[in-house]
């Protein structure tokens, strides 16, 4: 299995984060203010999301990323690919992603005034804490919303890449690093709009404790929140993800590209 392609997608996810870092820093009220965390984990979840994209595509069309310009994939072996990386990368994702929401959680309500000390001291203790409290598979608390929406949207992702990348170099020629920003810009909005109600309802899931099972499942939190909240609740965060993911998403594609055609 060629692995450099886990290699670029692992330093191209933590060139992204560095720019989606003030974004997140806003969303999160300034909790990260290192930026082990995020690196750790982004660097790791991209690094599977981009190898096993590339591999699931080799697997299909018989062609390595070299020539893959020359003899492109159907959008349809490029949307399968996409969703296997997606669905892949959910099980290193959910446990970073949980603690990232609990943190954001208690620093939001930390900064209403009286409110209690802080539950989870930071990352580490976060995780133990879950462990402790709810087991180890408190870890993937909200793993299946998670799949839920990062599976076809992560399919949507690289098929949005190369429509964009196709339309304006064509001929099988390597898209310039222009085309490459702009249609990796775009992959990442085009994604996160269509992610963003499941990734509200994936986040509620996340914060639900298991004393306080809120929910019975994605389908019930889906209808309690619509109720309760009107449908204008799937679009919260809309905004924020969609400008995070503009340069984060270039940045991760012009350095994967330019990383792997470095390496030959
Ligand atoms: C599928 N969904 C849109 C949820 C995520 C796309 C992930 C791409 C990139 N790591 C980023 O953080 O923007």
């Amino acid at each position: 299995m060629p692995v450099e392609e886990f290699v670029a997608g692992w330093i191209s996810g933590a060139l992204g984060l560095v720019l989606g870092h003030p974004f997140d820093t806003v969303k999160l009220l300034g909790f990260f203010k290192g930026m082990s965390f995020p690196i750790a984990s982004i660097a790791v979840v991209n690094s599977i999301l981009f190898g096993v994209y590339s591999n699931t595509l080799l697997a299909l069309t018989a062609t390595s990323h070299q020539e893959r310009r020359a003899q492109p994939p159907s959008y349809r072996h490029v949307f399968i690919a996409g969703c296997t990386g997606g669905f892949v990368q959910v099980y290193c994702l959910a446990p970073f992603d949980l603690i990232k929401v609990r943190l954001q959680n208690q620093t939001e309500s930390r900064a209403r005034p009286g409110s209690p000390p802080p539950r989870y001291r930071g990352p580490v203790h976060c995780a133990a804490s879950i462990c402790q409290e709810e087991g180890p598979r408190g870890l993937f608390r909200g793993a299946w919303a998670l799949t839920l929406r990062d599976t076809p949207t992560l399919g949507i992702y690289f098929v949005t890449y190369e429509w964009l990348c196709r339309q304006s170099a064509p001929d099988g020629q390597n898209p310039s690093s222009a085309t490459v920003l702009v249609a990796g810009g775009f992959a990442g909005i085009t994604s996160w709009a269509v992610a963003t109600p499941l990734d509200v309802i994936k986040s509620r899931m996340q914060m639900a404790g298991p004393k306080h099972r809120v929910y019975r499942g994605v389908l019930d939190c889906m209808a309690r929140s619509a109720r309760q909240e009107g449908l204008g609740v799937f679009f919260r965060g809309l905004t924020i993800n969609s400008a995070r993911a503009f340069p984060v998403n270039a940045v991760t594609f012009l350095s994967y590209e330019h990383l792997l055609r470095w390496w030959g």
